[in-house]
C-alpha cells in the first residue's frame, strides 16, 4: 500500500487538478485547513502582482463523501482566477473570435533560468509560453492541497510537519529578509533562499536501507528538488557534516534511546530513528527579472533581452510551505507502506501495534 499523485493543470489554464491515491477510506479531512495552507502558499512577502488576482480554494470532485475519505482515488481542484484573463490565449480548443487578452502573442525570447530555452527545443514549441506554462511553479498549489491531506493522515499517528524560511538572499530575520526584498525590488532584481522542515512524531524506522529506492532521506531530497528553483537539499547537519570529525558529527545513544544531539536530521541509513526530521532546501534567485537578462530573439536569432513579465521578487515563504507540503506527502507515503490498511482505523492501529512492540517511546 503506497500513496500516489498525479497532477495536471497549465499556470494560466481552467484549473490545477491532482488525483490522489491510497488513501484509507474514513480519513476526516477538514476544508478549512487545507484552504489556509493554499492561503499560506500565496502570502509571503515579495510575491507577484498575480497573488492578487488568485483566491485559491480547494473544491473536490471524487473521493470523499461528507468530508471522509472513501478509500478510492481523491481529485482536488485549484482553479486558476486569472484564467478570465486568458481565456483566448490558453483556450484549450481553437480560440473563437478576434485575438483577446494576454497570451494572444507567441513569446520568443527565452528567460536564462526558466524552462523557456530547453523546453521549446526539446518539444518543438514556436512558442515559450507552451513550455514556461506547466513547468510554472503554480502548479506548487496541487501540492500543497496534496500535502494538507497527507498531514491529516500524518495527525492520525502523531506526527506533525512544520516549514519555515531561513534565510532570503542570504539575510536572516524577518526584517533583514524584507530589506533585502526591497532593495532586490528596488533594483528590478530577484531573490532566493534557504528553508527549513521540521517532522516531529515519527516513529523509528519509516523508510528503509533495502533499496536506494526505499531509502527515506533519498526519498525526501528527491520530493525537495522536484520543487522549481530548488537547487540544493539538506539533511540534518548536511554540508558542515563533512567538514568536521565522527566524534563531532554523529548523535550518541542515552538511555531511553534517546540522542543527545541531532546532527543526523532523524535520519539514518535512510529510516527514521525517532528523533525530529530536519531537512532544508536552497532556492535560487527566480529566473524572471523586471531588469531583464541578455538572451536571444528565438524568431530571428538575435541577440535581444528575455521576457520580462510580472514576477515574485521571492518566494522562499512560499517555498517554506511547499517544502512543509512535499515533506509531510514523502512521510504520509513511508507511514502508508509501513502501515497499511484500508480504513483509517486499520492504519492507526498497525502503527499502535509497532510502537507497543518496539516499546516506543522508550521511559528511562
Ligand atoms: C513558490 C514559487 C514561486 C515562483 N515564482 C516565480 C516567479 O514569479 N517568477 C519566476 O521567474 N520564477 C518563479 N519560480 C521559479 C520557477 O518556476 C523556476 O525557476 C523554473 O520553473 C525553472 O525551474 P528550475 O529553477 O527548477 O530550474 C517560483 C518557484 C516557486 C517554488
Ligand atoms: C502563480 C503563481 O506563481 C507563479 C510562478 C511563476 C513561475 O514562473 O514559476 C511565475 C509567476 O506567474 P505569473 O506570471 O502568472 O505571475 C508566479 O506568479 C503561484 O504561485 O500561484
Amino acid at each position: 500500500m503506497t500513496l500516489g499523485i498525479v497532477t495536471a493543470g497549465e499556470s494560466h489554464g481552467p484549473a490545477l487538478v491532482a488525483v490522489l491515491t491510497g488513501l484509507p477510506a474514513g480519513l476526516r479531512l477538514d476544508r478549512g485547513s487545507v484552504d489556509a495552507d493554499l492561503r499560506r502558499r500565496q502570502q509571503g512577502y515579495g510575491r507577484s502582482p498575480r497573488q492578487q488576482l488568485e483566491t485559491d480554494v480547494v473544491e473536490v470532485l471524487s473521493g470523499l463523501r461528507h468530508a471522509r475519505t472513501l478509500g478510492t482515488p481523491l481529485t482536488l481542484v485549484v482553479r486558476n482566477a486569472d484564467h478570465r484573463n486568458w481565456t483566448w490565449g490558453m483556450s484549450p480548443w481553437e480560440p473563437e473570435g478576434e485575438p483577446a487578452g494576454k497570451g494572444t502573442k507567441p513569446v520568443t525570447l527565452p528567460r536564462p533560468g526558466h524552462a523557456d530555452l530547453a523546453g521549446v527545443l526539446k518539444y518543438g514549441h514556436a512558442d515559450v509560453r507552451d513550455a514556461l506554462e506547466r513547468a510554472s511553479a503554480r502548479h506548487t498549489a496541487t501540492h500543497v492541497a496534496a500535502g494538507a491531506v497527507a498531514k491529516a493522515l500524518l495527525a492520525e499517528i502523531g506526527v506533525t510537519v512544520a516549514g519555515r524560511p531561513l534565510e532570503v538572499g542570504g539575510a536572516r530575520g524577518e526584517n533583514g529578509m524584507r530589506e533585502a526584498t526591497d532593495a532586490a525590488r528596488k533594483d528590478r532584481d530577484t531573490l532566493g533562499g534557504i528553508v527549513e522542515v521540521v517532522a516531529s512524531g515519527c516513529p523509528p524506522g519509516l523508510g528503509s536501507y533495502a533499496e536506494k529506492g526505499d531509502r527515506l532521506d533519498a526519498r525526501l531530497a528527491f520530493a525537495l528538488m522536484g520543487i522549481q528553483a530548488v537547487k540544493g537539499v539538506e539533511v540534518g547537519d548536511g554540508f558542515a557534516l563533512a567538514r568536521v570529525r565522527g566524534s563531532e558529527a554523529h548523535d550518541e545513544i542515552d538511555p531511553g534511546l534517546v540522542r543527545r544531539t541531532n546532527r543526523a536530521g532523524g535520519l539514518e541509513a535512510g529510516m527514521t530513528n525517532g528523533e525530529p526530521v530536519v531537512v532544508r532546501a536552497a532556492m535560487k534567485p527566480l529566473p524572471t527579472l523586471m531588469k531583464p537578462l541578455d538572451s536571444v530573439d528565438l524568431a530571428s536569432g538575435e541577440p535581444s533581452q528575455a521576457l520580462v513579465e510580472r514576477s515574485d521578487v521571492q518566494a522562499v515563504e512560499a517555498l517554506a510551505v511547499v517544502a512543509e507540503a512535499a515533506v509531510a506527502w514523502e512521510l504520509a507515503r513511508a507511514a502508508r507502506e509501513k502501515f497499511g490498511g484500508d480504513a483509517i482505523e486499520d492504519f492507526v492501529a498497525a502503527h499502535r501495534a509497532y510502537l507497543d512492540r518496539i516499546q516506543w517511546p522508550r521511559t528511562r
